[in-house]
């Protein structure tokens, strides 16, 4: 039977979706992207999870579009006559972000589509042969993933032109020095390092983690004083959980927390 094309597991608190199709570097496809937006909802709705890691089978992370399908169906008319929505494309998280923290773990290429989706990522770890690039202009094609929109807010304005308009690769180590990755570890190391800050983040106050993100989420682009009232908001429900209590009470006792996200 052949494999589907992205496997999904729960590792402790932590659910890890792994696009699964090596011998293409994990093109994606149709079914792929089903899988993860059946992989996000999950997050999104099951309290048992409590982060996300994204990753890639045999070594890659995701190649984008799957270019050898692309040349013999098109998918301009998908798009014209309205069966496929482009601005919001939520398997590559275009228009949606997880209530929970996501962690991309990057081995070998994560060009087009796969730098794409790495802009929907919290945190990112890449190996240090890891390659990036929003290379869709190569062959005449646009980064409908969201990178025209999304790559000039993650870093500067000028690399990302650079990088949108080339459609070169860079290396991890260009990544993190632009700041696309913020950690760099040995080939074959990415998962580990990934689920070590999963587990950082499984094991702090679940409600104070999503808060947190939705006012990272939902004060994007406004202004100063009016994102304090929304942090402030969020801040108050989050001081009013029996976590708050639980937290300050473990340390006064000299033991663990344990947060039961209410
Ligand atoms: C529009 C978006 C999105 O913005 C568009 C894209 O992402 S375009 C993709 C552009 N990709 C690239 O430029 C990468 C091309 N590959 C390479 O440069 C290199 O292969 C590599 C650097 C990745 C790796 O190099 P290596 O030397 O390590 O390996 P190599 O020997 O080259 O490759 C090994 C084998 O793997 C095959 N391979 C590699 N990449 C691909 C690839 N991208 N496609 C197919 N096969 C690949 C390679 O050929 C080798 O195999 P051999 O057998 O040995 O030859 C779109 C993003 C998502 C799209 C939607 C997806 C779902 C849909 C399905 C539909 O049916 C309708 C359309 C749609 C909705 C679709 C619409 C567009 C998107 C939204």
């Amino acid at each position: 039977m052949a494999e589907p094309h992205a496997l999904v597991s729960l590792e402790g608190h932590t659910l890890v979706v792994t696009m699964n199709r090596p011998e293409a570097r994990n093109a994606l496809t149709g079914e792929m992207l089903s899988i993860m937006v059946e992989a996000w909802d999950r997050v999104d709705s099951d309290d048992q999870v409590r982060s996300c890691v994204l990753t890639g089978a045999g070594g890659a992370f995701c190649a984008g579009a799957d270019l050898k399908s692309m040349s013999r169906n098109a998918p301009d008319k998908s798009f014209s006559n309205g069966s496929f929505d482009p601005s919001r494309i939520e398997g590559l998280l275009k228009g949606r972000r997880l209530t929970k923290p996501l962690i991309a773990a990057v081995e070998g290429p994560a060009i087009a589509g796969g730098t794409e989706i790495l802009q929907g990522t919290d945190i990112r770890v890449a190996a240090e042969s890891a390659k990036f690039g929003v290379s869709e202009p190569r062959w005449g094609l646009f980064p409908m993933g969201g990178s025209a929109v999304r790559l000039p807010r993650q870093i500067p304005y000028t690399v990302a032109a650079d990088l949108l308009l080339t459609g070169r690769h860079i290396t991890a180590a260009e990544a993190r020095d632009i700041g696309l990755v913020g950690h760099v570890v040995p080939d074959g190391q990415a998962l580990a390092r990934a689920l070590e800050l999963a587990h950082l983040i499984n094991d702090n106050g679940p409600l104070a983690i999503r808060a947190i993100l939705k006012t990272i989420r939902d004060t994007e682009g406004m202004h100063e004083e009016e994102a304090f009232k929304l942090d402030a908001k969020y801040g108050i429900e989050v001081f009013a959980s029996a976590d708050a209590k639980e937290g300050p009470k473990a340390f006064t006792e000299k033991r663990k927390p344990h947060f039961q996200g209410r």
